[in-house]
């Protein structure tokens, strides 16, 4: 990069900065950079004109291969350099190549040459538009008619796109790619006022890094920096392009917009680069989490380390927004410090800004005369910096004076829009400048590295994992990452929500108001990996919780726009089932109503059971005879002496929360010194073992009912990720209607998401070869279960049965394959079993992609009413004779505990029960 001096003088920059040989290193950056990218995802492309229709990420690497291209001329510039002892030879290498690569010097003549293109137009539109001069009559910029010192964008006007085309918005690397084939705004159009030939273009005029030095006194009026597009100011100097032929799409296109129209619809349509849109999006979030920091400019050319030689003053919040409609003739870009949206013309439309690039008070500064020359006069009596001032006008009236270490230019650039403001040196400056390819580079660079990143990040995230590759480089695409503070509440319950969100750093902490307290109730804690936010996109729109963020430094997001979750991310089931909160709710509720029963107060009526552990007891409390409860009685030495605390805790946990019809539901605890009690829903119809003892076996249909149960048991736990781990007709309950319930969750265990777990437990002839290996297992070791319960039921037996647990250990690693079944197990039947009893746990049905689903797809359950077992219309199989809550005909009978009462365990671990 040069200096480019301005003596009080005009040259375009588009984006200033200094340091002579940074372009080059600049460049070299980003070619190792983005030739780094490309090895990864290697193509064969080539530049094109126009887009291909071929998908984002083709399109992007159709960009990295041209791109590559420049680098490696480049470095063939550099070497020829290092050969070139001559700094005349090295100046002239550059020049011609206008310090970039030929290849790209060649395109952006063909560009010069063709005009501004709108992507979908053909070539034929554009001549229509008279746009585009005929090959062969294509005006060279030459030394005559080019110098670097005005800015004069009326000389290639660009029309406005057509609406229907620019509607989509490109993933930003697309985006980014895009704008490489665009011609730059300016150096394309640089010409010397025709009465004021230039002093300074000694070589040629393709090079925006000739140095140029003059003295201060020297400055004209029309030597400004860059300019905004003149037409506004003055008739242009050539004639404009004629209007298109009537009735062509291209002059549909070309409606004679008024200004604040074209900017309204530049904001909204162009192909923004990435950074502008993140700027839109920002923009509409900014009410719900003002906190919101990202990529920025700076930030990318931080990542080259340029940090010292830019320095960009941009430490200000800045506080982006939305360009309103008007009907003012006038555009006065501007924003002020306090962040309203103030007009510095009072005409109600400000540019929008990418954040962080230049301090928004610089540009609300306004003297208060509002005069220019005036302001002009007096800024030349004031001392002239060794940074040199510059002054920004809009329409001949004075916006503010820059000085010292600040960024301008930028936006045409990022907008790929004519300058929207005039910049003149009103003294002596040096500023630095970078090519507008060289910024887009930066750009496209930054974007690369971005996509990379978050894809990865998200393939680690369990609830993306299975996503195909190009769906995560959809989602990284439009990902936007924000930043909170502790404290900061990131989402609030009631507000109006359009986002959704993944952790990348930090915990947040899940607060719900109650209805009738002001009192925020904490339900859970979220960390890396977790998502929030689904909810209202699913919903109405509104927020059923507040995200706070809680860790000491902080919390990183990944922010998703309602359009991209919907088209990718809302039909993932765990989306659907994560926080299903509304049943937690409930159940809080139900559980409530239980708050002040005692032990004291229940009556025993009959033993329902005996278990591991004690004895299930059916119950009535004092002075209500409407109902009945089961009371499980656990031995507290006998829990400690085989180690399963944890276990109780868990089952106290999860079968206390847990809404779902086909779960018995437990209401209270209670704890003495020798047992533990849980207080559930008493299931008269019996364990669903005892009527499989009495009828030997189940038809197709009758088991297809039971296992239906099942399967919506296990929809409700797994999507919370909570694997069950006992499965078997004993436990499965049915109640007074005939649907079965799953109870005993001694062995059920949440799951971290993602994360296996590796416990030997379970029953022998249940239990999944993974565990039975010790490899780890998760949810899908239920759905191995699942497939030996239908074996059960349909035949009398496990598959899986030895004389001893080591045997059936043995015969389950055999495979369900060296299983014989019996002639009434269907062909369907068999199939799903077979499905499910996969030794591969993630080749398991249910585990797969589609989820639990594919198992309610399956061709067994053709025609099984789902809907009717869900709303508890679907008439069961079984009807077991219940004549009264306390009627307990359909369990076995048991006699008194011959061991009688257990010794005291008074050491507190039970203290959370
Ligand atoms: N809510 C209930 N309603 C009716 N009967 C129940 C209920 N809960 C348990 N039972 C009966 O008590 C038996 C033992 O209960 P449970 O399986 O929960 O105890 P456990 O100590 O965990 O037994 P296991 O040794 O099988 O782990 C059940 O098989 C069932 O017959
Ligand atoms: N539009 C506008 N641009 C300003 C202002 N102050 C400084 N600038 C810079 O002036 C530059 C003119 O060229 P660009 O439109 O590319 O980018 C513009 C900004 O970087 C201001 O108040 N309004
Ligand atoms: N309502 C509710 N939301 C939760 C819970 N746990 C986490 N969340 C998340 O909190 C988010 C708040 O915003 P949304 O309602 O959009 O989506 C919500 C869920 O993603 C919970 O138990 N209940």
């Amino acid at each position: 990069m040069k200096i480019k001096h301005y003596p009080g003088k005009a040259v375009d920059a588009s984006l200033s900065l200094d340091n002579d040989s940074a372009m080059g290193a600049l460049y070299e950056a980003n070619w190792l950079q983005a030739h780094h990218q490309h090895h990864r995802a290697p193509t064969q492309s080539t530049l094109s004109r126009q887009p291909s229709n071929a998908g984002s990420s083709s399109f992007l690497l159709d960009g990295i291969s041209a791109l590559s291209k420049y680098q490696m001329t480049l470095e063939n510039i550099r070497r020829l350099e290092q050969q070139a002892q001559d700094k005349r030879i090295v100046s002239a290498i550059k020049e011609l190549n206008g310090y970039r690569p030929s290849a790209l010097q060649h395109h952006q003549q063909q560009q010069l040459d063709n005009g501004w293109v709108a992507e979908e137009e053909t070539e034929a539109e554009e001549e229509q538009l008279g746009e585009k001069p005929k090959t062969g009559n294509a005006p060279t910029p030459t030394a005559a008619n080019v110098n670097h010192y005005v800015v004069d964008p009326t000389e290639r006007q660009r029309l406005p796109r057509p609406r229907q085309q620019l509607s989509v918005k490109p993933p930003s690397l697309r985006r980014s790619q895009t704008m490489l084939q665009h011609p730059p705004p300016s150096y394309v159009t640089l010409r010397a006022p025709k009465s004021k030939p230039a002093q300074h273009n000694s070589s040629n005029s393709s090079s925006a890094y000739s140095t140029f030095s003059s003295a201060a006194e020297d400055r004209q009026p029309e030597r400004v920096i860059c300019q905004q597009p003149l037409r506004l100011l003055q008739p242009p100097t050539e004639p404009p392009p004629p209007p298109p032929t009537a009735g062509s799409k291209a002059a549909r296109a070309f409606k004679p917009l008024s200004r604040s129209q074209t900017s309204v619809q530049r904001y909204a349509t162009i192909r923004m680069p990435n950074h502008s849109a993140s700027f839109c999006r920002a923009t509409a979030r900014a009410a719900e989490t003002p906190d919101i920091r990202r990529h920025s400019l700076e930030e990318a050319l931080q990542g080259l380390q340029l940090e010292e030689q830019l320095p960009v003053a941009a430490t200000e919040p800045v506080v982006s927004r939305q360009p309103e409609r008007h009907t003012s003739r006038h555009i006065s870009p501007g924003a002020s410090s306090n962040g309203s949206a103030k007009d510095l013309n009072g005409e109600g439309f400000c540019i929008p800004r990418p954040r962080l690039i230049v301090p928004v008070h610089t540009y609300a500064r306004r003297r208060r005369t509002g005069n220019l020359k005036e302001q002009s006069a007096n800024a030349q009596e004031e001392d002239v910096t060794s940074d040199g001032r510059v002054e920004v006008s809009r329409e001949g009236k004075y916006l503010s004076t820059l000085s010292g270490a600040k960024v301008l230019g930028e936006l045409a650039i990022l907008y790929n829009c004519q300058r929207t403001a005039t910049i003149t040196a009103i003294t002596e400056c040096n500023l630095w400048a970078i090519e507008r390819q060289c910024f887009q580079t930066i750009m496209m660079r930054t974007g690369l590295i971005r996509q990379a990143e978050y894809t990865d990040f998200l393939k680690s995230v369990p609830i993306f994992k299975d996503l195909a590759e190009d769906t995560l480089i959809k989602i990284s695409d439009v990902l936007e990452e924000t930043h909170y503070q502790r404290g900061d509440y990131i989402v609030r319950q009631g507000a109006r929500g359009d986002t959704f969100f993944i952790i990348s750093k930090g915990k947040v902490r899940v607060t719900i108001k109650q209805q009738d307290t002001q009192e925020e109730k904490f339900i859970r804690m979220l960390g890396k990996g977790d998502f929030f936010g689904e909810k209202a996109l699913q919903g109405d729109d509104l927020r059923t919780a507040n995200i706070i963020c809680e860790s000491p430094e902080g919390v990183s997001c990944l922010v998703i726009d309602r359009e991209t979750f919907n088209q990718l991310i809302s039909s993932l089931d765990e989306i659907k089932h994560r926080y299903d909160d509304e049943g937690a709710m409930e159940r809080r509720k139900i559980n409530e109503e239980f708050r002040d029963i005692n032990l004291t107060d229940l009556r025993v009526i009959a033993t329902l059971g005996v278990g591991g552990f004690g004895r299930v007891e059916l119950v009535q409390v004092n002075g209500d005879n409407s109902r009945s409860f089961a009371l499980k009685q656990m031995k507290k030495s006998q829990i400690v002496e085989t180690r399963q605390q944890q276990h109780i805790m868990s089952e106290k946990e999860i079968m206390g929360e847990a809404n779902c019809q086909f779960i018995v539901k437990l209401f209270k605890t209670f704890k003495d010194k020798k047992y533990l009690y849980m207080l559930m829903e008493s299931c008269l119809g019996g364990e669903l073992w005892t009527i499989l003892r009495d009828k030997g076996n189940f038809d197709d249909a009758t088991t297809r009912f039971y296992t239906a149960c099942v399967v919506e048991a296990f929809d409700y736990l797994h999507s919370r990720n909570i694997i069950y781990r006992d499965l078997k007709p004993e436990n499965l309950l049915l109640d007074e209607k005939g649907y079965v319930k799953l109870v005993d969750f001694g062995f059920a265990k949440k799951l971290q998401t993602g994360r296996k777990t590796w416990t030997f437990c379970g029953t022998p002839e249940y239990v999944a070869p993974e565990v039975i290996l010790n490899r780890g297992h998760d949810i899908s070791a239920d759905y191995w279960s699942l497939g030996v319960l239908m074996f059960e039921l349909l035949t009398g037996t496990p598959p899986f049965t030895g004389s001893d647990p080591m045997r059936t250990y043995n015969i389950i690693l055999k495979g369900i394959d060296a299983i014989e079944f019996p002639r009434n197990i269907t062909r369907n039947a068999s199939n799903l079993i077979k499905k499910l009893c996969r030794d591969n746990p993630a080749e398991r049905l249910g585990y797969q992609r589609g989820g639990i689903s594919e198992i309610q797809k399956h061709k067994w359950f053709d025609g099984f009413y789902w809907w009717g077992l869900q709303n508890r219309s679907l008439e069961p199989p079984i009807k077991p004779s219940v004549k009264s809550v306390v009627d307990t005909a359909n369990f076995d009978e048991y006699p008194p505990d011959p061991e009688g009462p257990p010794p005291d365990d008074v050491s507190g671990w039970d203290k959370d029960f």
